[in-house]
């Protein structure tokens, strides 16, 4: 017996697509003599597919692919997610396509409605295993959150099963496959069945699937792991009821998993977007190189345009570490002064203005000149402007509106300041193309005169604990404190993250890599009058 994982990348409403994707899979495993494939969950229309699970008609166009992709399937059977409408209720659904028919359907059972899943907004809860059979095997059915808690893989025992599929769409963050080998096995230790992990694989606005499914026997010995961030057919060859040994491919580090999900996330969003390509300002500092150097692995350097916009205020190693770069990536790579429109915008404004002493409206003046040259690039040419802000700077507003964040998808988004440099590092460690003074010269925004970073804002090794410790766990300026940080810094930083709540609200989407980043995960109010700095 042999049994199929597909871990594919699916485009969210796309089934006619995604249906050709899985045909092809699923010949591929016919012809190498499998009995049964398995897809990731919600593989017919992509994952989420969010408020299109409010339409009926939605529900009618799944219906009809997956009946086609029935029809279509012969000699192998396959397991399929898709959402279905069952007498007014509405289900995230596993059906099991068999001689040209849909068999069974299993529902699942437990509904995610935490961090970045709202499940529970659109599906009501399964109560019954599925159970079915091949080559006299029992194969039960469970789907994602399924697994993370006791009671669906129970229910797949008692009813007979001999092992489990479990179909996933588990969005990336940093160490998540540990969170994953842990519930697997949690759930191995209480029903003691081998268990199929199969996951999606692909970006869809901010969430990166990073694929990495794996096999572990009943015992929760990993047999089988296949690779994360690529698409993957892995043929597990089963004597009787007994995952064979097969393939463990390593997982990569931290540094190579953020880098690999930056590079996957990007492209997606392009590519399923229908990009013919990127364009960004290059500064000449960290932010801009890191994100350049994604953009390029991401989509290709004959895809990407980088534009260096110097003003008055750029030092000269700026530009020539711009131009280095774009050299050492082969970009086309355009250099277009500000000076001009700034000079114009000054004059415009003299009078209003009255001799009121040079402050960040400059600076906001200075960085909207540039935002507006990059979205004039990218209304003619058609391609995506990405921004370069880091999530230390989202945390604490040091952004220009309009400005530095005018563009289409954010990319450093959810990358701490600090883990950019690790990033910048790493990626210099496959082939240096970042200049290393980028990585060792103070960051600045170059906006006014001798300008750094950490004139406004605590050292980022200090501001990025506190933003960890508030945002993603959630801990109160006391607790901060208590671990040992400066009183003024904690609370200086969680006011300014507290009230750039706008700021975020207006800034493009980004892909996620930590445990919670600025997204769907984290919905503060904009307006309110609780104020825990002041506590
Ligand atoms: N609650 C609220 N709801 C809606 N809108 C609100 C608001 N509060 C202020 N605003 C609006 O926002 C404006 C202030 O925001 P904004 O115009 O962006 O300007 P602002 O936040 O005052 O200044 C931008 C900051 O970011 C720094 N910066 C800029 C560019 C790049 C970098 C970098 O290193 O990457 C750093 C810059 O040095 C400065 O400290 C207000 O004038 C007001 O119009
Ligand atoms: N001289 C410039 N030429 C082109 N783009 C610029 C220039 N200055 C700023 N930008 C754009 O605005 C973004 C914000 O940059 P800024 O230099 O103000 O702060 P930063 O956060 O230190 O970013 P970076 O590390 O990329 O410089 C840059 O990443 C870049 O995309
Ligand atoms: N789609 C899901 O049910 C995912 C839930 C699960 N906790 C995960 O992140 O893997």
């Amino acid at each position: 017996m042999k049994i199929a994982i597909a871990q594919i990348n699916c485009t969210v409403g796309d089934l006619a697509g995604n249906v050709a994707k899985i045909l092809d899979y699923a010949n591929r495993a016919k012809a190498a003599g499998v009995q049964v494939m398995v897809t990731p969950e919600l593989s017919l229309t992509g994952y989420p597919p969010e408020d299109l699970l409010l339409r009926d008609g939605f529900y009618a166009a799944c219906d009809q692919a997956l009946f086609g992709l029935a029809r279509d399937t012969q000699g192998i059977t396959l397991v399929i997610g898709h959402p279905q409408q069952v007498d007014g209720q509405r289900y995230n659904a596993a059906s099991v396509l068999r001689d040209g028919k849909v068999v069974s359907s299993y529902h699942k059972q437990i509904l995610p409605n935490h961090s970045v899943f709202d499940e529970v907004r659109y599906f009501s809860p399964g109560t019954e295993p599925c159970v079915f059979e091949a080559d006299g095997i029992k194969l039960g059915i469970n789907i994602c959150a399924d697994i993370w808690e006791e009671g669906a893989a129970t229910c797949a025992l008692n009813a007979n099963a001999d092992l489990l599929l479990v179909l996933n769409a588990s969005p990336y963050h940093m160490d998540k496959q540990v969170s994953r080998y842990h519930a697997v096995r949690e759930r191995i230790g209480e029903c003691g069945l081998p268990v199929f992990y199969v996951n999606l694989v692909g970006g869809q606005d901010e969430l990166v699937f990073d694929g990495a499914s794996f096999v572990m026997d009943g015992a929760g010995v990993l047999v089988h792991q296949l690779p994360a961030f690529e698409e993957a057919l892995r043929i597990v060859e089963l004597e009787n009821d007994r995952p064979l040994l097969g393939e463990v491919v390593p997982q990569p580090p931290v540094e190579a998993s953020v880098y690999k999900a930056l590079c996957l996330g990007v492209r997606d969003y392009v590519m399923k977007n229908g990009f013919p390509g990127v364009v960004l300002g290059l500064s000449g500092g960290i932010d801009s190189a890191l994100t350049l150097a994604i953009a390029v692995d991401a989509v290709g350097a004959e895809r990407v345009q980088a534009v260096m916009m110097p003003s008055e205020f750029t030092a000269d190693i700026s530009l020539q570490d711009a131009q280095i770069m774009a050299e050492r990536l082969q970009i086309r790579y355009s250099e277009l002064p500000i000076k001009l429109a700034f000079d114009s915008f000054l004059r415009t404004l003299a009078e209003e203005f009255n001799d009121l002493p040079f402050d960040t409206t400059e600076e906001n003046i200075q960085a909207r000149i540039r935002g507006t040259l990059l979205m004039a690039l990218s209304n003619k040419y058609g391609s995506i402007v990405l921004t370069t802000g880091n999530k230390s700077e989202m945390a604490v507003g040091y952004a220009t509106l309009y400005g530095d964040m005018a563009g289409g998808f954010a990319v450093l988004k959810d990358v701490p300041k600090t883990l950019v440099y690790r990033l910048a590092r790493y990626r210099n460690s496959l082939g240096e193309v970042i200049p290393e003074r980028v990585i060792t010269r103070a960051p600045s925004a170059e906006l006014r005169h001798n300008q750094t970073d950490q004139d406004a804002l605590p050292p980022y090794e200090i501001l990025d604990a506190i933003m960890e410790a508030y945002v993603e766990h959630d801990l109160c300026p006391h607790d901060i404190i208590a671990h040992g940080y400066a009183e003024k810094d904690v609370r200086r930083v969680v006011k300014l993250i507290d009230s750039n709540e706008f700021k975020r609200r207006q800034a493009p989407v980004g892909v996620r890599v930590t445990p919670r980043g600025f997204g769907k995960d984290r919905r503060y109010p904009i307006t309110s009058k609780y104020r825990p700095w002041l506590e």
